[in-house]
């Protein structure tokens, strides 16, 4: 019988050793006896692109592994599949892009660069027939995008509502229920990985903003894009809000709101008219 070890290996190259990065590099190395049972080939990292070959990690990789040039990575014939975990929108794009070009699938967690360009890295991935995967964007742990795209295909979705940024949630609990200043909740937030590198994406509602982005899109067939989206933070919220909050049987949460209008409402969008969707 053929077993997982007989195929050929799946060659994996991860851009990014940060909080997530580091996490994928753990599991492929931790996990790899499951993985290749699940996937039936085993999954090798090729490498990992890093900004400094010396810097602190979470996890350990062999050094030869470790390269700062993340465009020869992605171009490199022996990788199978890219995962993306740098962020941003350059050069997270021109990457995605060169390895899809290079015959990679992708995987990117980038919600911020989905929400500003998916259709292109989309419209890329489809024309080389490679696979773009992008589930751990919203909502890291729990399967949405893909319910959204396939279970519910069929269904007319009217409203998409939820909690959607870690770092605000955590926040926002912190201060109603251990009575933490902002600033000292905001620092534990990124001391636990919760916030992008620059916490003013979530504390201004910006990564709320995205995903909203990216669920509307799924959910209504529709193209939105961040700049779409109203946005609030939470940087104005005081402990009074809070207590006015806590007086009513609230609490204050930031949430992501995505509605669907009739066709002639102001403000209402077309569907997506050509075959760029997401996917
Ligand atoms: N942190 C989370 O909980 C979380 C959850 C879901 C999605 N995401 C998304 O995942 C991505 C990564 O987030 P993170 O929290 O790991 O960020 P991070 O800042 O911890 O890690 C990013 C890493 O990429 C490296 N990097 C940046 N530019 C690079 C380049 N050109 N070449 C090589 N390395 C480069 C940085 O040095 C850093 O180590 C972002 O798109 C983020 O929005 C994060
Ligand atoms: N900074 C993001 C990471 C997960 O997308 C958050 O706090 O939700």
């Amino acid at each position: 019988m053929e077993t997982a070890g007989d195929q050929r290996p799946l060659r994996v190259a991860v851009l990014g050793c940060g909080s997530v990065g580091s996490q994928v590099v753990r599991l492929l190395q931790d996990q790899s006896g499951d993985l290749a049972a699940r996937i039936g080939a085993p999954l090798e990292l090729a490498g990992v692109a890093v900004r400094r070959l010396d810097a602190a990690r979470e996890v350990e990789v062999p050094p030869g592994l470790l390269t700062t040039d993340a465009s020869g990575l992605v171009a490199r014939d022996d990788v199978d599949l890219v995962v993306e975990v740098i962020g941003g929108i350059e050069p997270a794009r021109s990457l995605i892009l060169s390895a899809l070009e290079h015959g990679c699938s992708v995987v990117t967690a980038n919600k911020a660069l989905l929400a500003e360009d998916g259709p292109t890295l989309f419209e890329a991935a489809e024309k080389v027939g490679r696979d773009l995967y992008y589930e751990a964007a919203v909502a890291g742990a729990i399967p949405i995008l893909r319910p959204l795209r396939e279970s519910l295909a069929g269904d007319r979705v009217t409203r998409v509502i939820g909690i959607v940024n870690g770092t605000t949630n955590f926040i926002l609990d912190k201060m109603d229920t251990a009575g933490s200043g902002f600033a000292e909740a905001l620092e534990e937030a990124q001391e636990l990985g919760y916030a992008e590198a620059d916490p003013t994406a979530d504390v201004e509602g910006f990564d709320a903003a995205a995903k909203a982005a990216i669920l509307a899109s799924l959910a209504f067939h529709s193209r939105v894009t961040a700049a779409d989206v109203h946005r609030e933070g939470i940087t104005d919220v005081t402990a009074a809000d809070m207590a006015s909050a806590r007086a009513m049987g609230a609490v204050v949460k930031l949430l992501a709101i995505a509605e669907l209008r009739p066709p002639n409402e102001p403000g209402a969008r077309r569907p997506w008219p050509c075959g760029c969707t997401p996917r």
